[in-house]
């Protein structure tokens, strides 16, 4: 293969590690956040808040992910974050 193809795909791999490293310092986040929640006797799920942060990265978003993937990119995360932190 070419140079290039071996490039591209060393780079999609380093994006890819770059994913799950910033995946799992979210997961931190959030925990340490609903801790502080539980400790005030807050619910820890906020469908406002997350309704804010999915018009929030669809405004940040730059493409080429399209709006529905951002919504879709969105609703996997916060399911992923309330299946790991057990909400
Ligand atoms: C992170 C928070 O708690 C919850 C988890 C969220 C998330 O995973 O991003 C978003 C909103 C809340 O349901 C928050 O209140 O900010």
């Amino acid at each position: 293969m070419s140079d290039r193809f071996d490039e591209i795909r060393r780079q999609i791999a380093e994006n890819d590690e770059r994913v799950i490293a910033l995946v799992n310092r979210r997961l931190e986040l959030v925990a340490e956040l609903w801790q502080l929640k539980a400790e005030l006797g807050l619910d820890v799920v906020d469908p406002d808040r997350e309704r804010r942060l999915r018009e929030r990265l669809a405004s940040a978003n730059a493409g080429p992910l399209s709006p529905g993937g951002v919504d879709r990119l969105v609703t996997a995360l916060l399911e992923l974050t309330k299946r790991e932190l057990g909400a």
